[in-house]
């Protein structure tokens, strides 16, 4: 397997609005998208946009903050968040070119994967692999979108 693309960095926040505000107020952010619930994972989650390499500052295209609010405490952010109540750096996402030679990937070298692989934030095909096998780091594993290909 090749190491692709970061595409977002997840951070968990008890309260979305003040992270949207702490991004554009503080960091200077220029894009963030409208937040909206993901029933399936019990998150409202939106996404700030940075730039790509060498692109200006306050453009799009580079690795995205994905900021999620658990909608319940039981939850995977809902339990994170009562060990880290302040919030932070929950997972980090990477891009592979093909999710089901991943999926394989990963589990040859006896690494958990999460479930089935499935639909996520950006509707691909996404999975996490166990923090304990990643050395402490929760790993979203999400195929490219098909025009990055
Ligand atoms: C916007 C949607 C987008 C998408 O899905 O498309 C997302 O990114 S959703 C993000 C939320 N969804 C997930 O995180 C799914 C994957 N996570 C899980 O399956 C669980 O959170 C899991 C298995 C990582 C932990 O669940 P568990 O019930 O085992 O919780 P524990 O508190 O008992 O944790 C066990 C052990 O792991 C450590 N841990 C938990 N979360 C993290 C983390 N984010 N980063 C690093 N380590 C983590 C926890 O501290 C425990 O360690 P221990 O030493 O035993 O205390
Ligand atoms: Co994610």
């Amino acid at each position: 397997m090749k190491l692709g693309r970061m595409n977002h960095i997840g951070v968990a926040t008890p309260d979305i609005e003040a992270s949207i505000a702490f991004y554009k107020e503080v960091m200077g952010a220029q894009v963030v998208t409208e937040p909206f619930v993901l029933e399936s994972q019990k998150v409202r989650v939106c996404f700030v946009e940075t730039p790509q390499q060498g692109g200006a500052l306050g453009t799009t295209g580079g690795t995205q903050i994905e900021l999620l609010q658990p909608t319940e405490a039981d939850s995977a952010v809902g339990k994170w968040l009562e060990k880290n109540p302040l919030g932070g750096q929950h997972h980090i996402c990477w891009e592979v070119e093909d999710i089901t030679e991943a999926k394989a990937w990963f589990e040859a070298q006896g690494k958990r994967v999460l479930g089935e692989p499935r639909v996520g934030a950006h509707g691909t095909m996404i999975f996490f692999v166990h923090p304990k096998d990643m050395g402490g780091q929760l790993t979203e594993i999400m195929e490219r979108p098909r025009e990055a290909h």
